[in-house]
């Protein structure tokens, strides 16, 4: 498993009005959506490309193609889906799959309620998103789940991680072909197992509280 935190002034500044209290949920969708597409210029540099023949005005000349089946994306519900669309604007011909999963605030256990993807992805490449990488425990049941049906490499893009949950995925996932791709690693875990310093629930900060 590999980790790679975005070192950009840019990707700094949206995350300081992210994290901060006052930004209303307009402004934290275009931010994530914002930041989701400089993250993922990153998390994009090793995608499947191959060699195609083209002709322009002038003359014919190989280019570069990404490989079929495209990248599948895999946004996790609800905060996921907030980071979907800073996705395809830069990979618009990626298919969509769905894990809906949340995590019991009591016993810290992700659950997942939801799922809609290919039942077979032997050999694909797939790019998870998820804003929040807190205890792990919701990227670790999401990546399980995804070399099950049989990918051959994971991305997940993440806004911030705690050191906790990524010591967790390390131990798990040593010798699997995952790479972490964040803007940030924060201090720490609260006693709630919230990010800290963070920015919140991040689902709650786009969507709205649930409860
Ligand atoms: O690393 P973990 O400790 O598992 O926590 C991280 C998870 O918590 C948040 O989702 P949440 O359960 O709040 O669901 P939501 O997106 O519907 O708000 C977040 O988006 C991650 O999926
Ligand atoms: O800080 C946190 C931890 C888990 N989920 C969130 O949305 N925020
Ligand atoms: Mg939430």
């Amino acid at each position: 498993m590999r980790v790679l935190v975005v070192d950009h002034p840019l990707v700094a500044h949206k995350l300081t009005v992210l994290r901060d209290k006052d930004t209303p949920s307009p402004v934290f969708r275009l931010l994530t959506e914002e930041l989701v597409t400089l993250l993922a210029y990153e998390a994009t540099r090793n995608v499947r490309v191959e060699p195609v023949n083209i002709e322009t005005p002038v003359t014919s000349t190989i280019g570069t193609g990404l490989v079929k089946p495209t990248p599948l994306v895999v946004p996790i519900l609800r905060a996921g889906l907030g980071m979907l669309e800073g996705m395809t604007r830069l990979v618009p011909t990626a298919e969509v799959g769905f894990l809906g999963m949340a995590r019991n605030e009591e016993t810290l256990e992700a659950i997942t309620y939801a799922e809609r993807l290919p039942d077979d992805l032997t050999g694909r490449q797939v790019f998870v998103l998820d804003p929040m990488l807190a205890t792990g425990g919701t990227l670790r049941e999401a990546i399980k789940f995804l070399f099950n049906r049989g990918a051959a490499e994971i991305v997940c893009i993440c806004l911030l991680g705690a050191p906790e949950g990524l010591s967790v995925l390390e131990e798990e996932l040593a010798d699997a072909n995952v790479t972490i791709v964040l803007a940030s690693i924060d201090e720490r875990l609260d006693e709630k197992a919230y990010i800290v310093p963070g920015l919140g629930d991040a689902g709650d900060r786009l969507y709205g509280v649930v409860h």
